[in-house]
């Protein structure tokens, strides 16, 4: 593969004239790290010592092109180094599925405090995890890694999701404790109806008038139907409560992420569901985007 070395300062100037043509200084860096190479202690390195030697993993030539691309057509950089990095693994990401979110990242932590409410505490050795509406297979990587004696389930309605999925779940959480399935929401899961202990959820919660206002680089490339959750947003968090009840297991978790304007209704829907210890949680920005509730161990 061809590498690029040249001097700090050359570099400086050459990534200030492509960021002449437009596109954020973030997404240029995320971009060297990722197809160059350049971890974040090498770019700070570029400013301090200018008359240092930079190597790069590609040439200029292939970054130049993918910035072009980004800047001009709107593809996400993730599509188009086919990589993303979350939590502690680096997933495959394409045009199939949702380009996992750095938010998404907390609903693992949550998930796991509610199974370890003390540091004290140990995880449960085994129990039966769901992933609904699994993308990528972010949430189910992360679940299998995190609770290897547990059997996992990642749905999704979309075949070519699952096909993404499963090459992250293969490469990432090897153990055969995870099985795919395609449908909707709980629906493939009837067999184990009453029997799941968590179960988390990032599903579709944008308001579909607002899907045509996002960003191109979202819009055009990502699927819409991990996008647009009805005409309010709530079609699907309202699909997954209301299924809650009969398919957690008595004192089973189920924890969402959604929209940053619909905490409070979504609580309502977990309450009105029958859920207890309903709780709505931040992202580090501060805003309610998860909640969480539980099936009560005795009805
Ligand atoms: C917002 S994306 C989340 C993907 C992944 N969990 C993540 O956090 O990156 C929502 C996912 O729900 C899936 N989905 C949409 N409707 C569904 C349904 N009725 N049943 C199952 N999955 C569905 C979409 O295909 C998409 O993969």
């Amino acid at each position: 593969m061809p590498t690029t070395r040249c001097s700090a300062q050359d570099l400086l100037a050459w990534r200030q004239s492509l960021l002449m043509q437009g596109g954020r200084a973030v997404d240029f860096d995320w971009l060297l790290m990722m197809r160059g190479d350049l971890g974040w202690a090498a770019m700070q390195k570029l400013r301090i010592l200018p008359e240092s030697t930079v190597h790069l993993a590609a040439s200029l030539h292939d970054l130049e092109l993918l910035w072009h691309r980004h800047v001009t057509e709107h593809v996400p950089l993730q599509h188009l180094v086919g990589r993303c990095p979350w939590r502690d693994v680096e997933l495959q990401v394409s045009p199939a599925a949702l380009i996992p979110r750095q938010e998404t990242e907390l609903l693992i932590d949550l998930a796991l405090q509610c199974l370890k409410p003390s540091e004290s505490e140990a995880l449960p050795q085994a129990g039966v995890w769901a992933d609904l509406g699994t993308g990528s297979g972010a949430l189910a990587v992360a679940l299998a890694r995190s609770l290897p004696g547990w059997e996992g389930h990642a749905v999704d309605l979309s075949a070519e999701a699952l096909e993404l999925a499963r090459a992250n779940l293969r490469s990432l959480a090897p153990s055969p404790c995870w099985t795919l399935h395609q449908g909707s929401w709980w629906e493939p899961l009837e067999p184990w109806w009453g029997t799941v202990h968590l179960v988390v959820s990032n599903p579709p919660y944008i308001p579909r008038v607002q899907v045509q206002g996002l960003e191109p680089v979202v819009r055009d490339h990502e699927p819409h139907l991990a996008l647009s959750g009805g005409d309010d947003g709530l079609d699907c968090c309202r699909a997954l409560i209301s299924g809650a009840p009969r398919a957690l297991a008595p004192g089973g978790w189920l924890l969402l992420e959604h929209h940053h304007d619909q905490s409070e209704a979504v609580l309502v829907l977990l309450r009105d569901a029958g859920l207890e210890a309903v709780q709505a949680r931040p992202d580090l920005q501060g805003v309610m985007r998860f909640a969480l509730a539980r099936r009560p161990l005795r009805r």
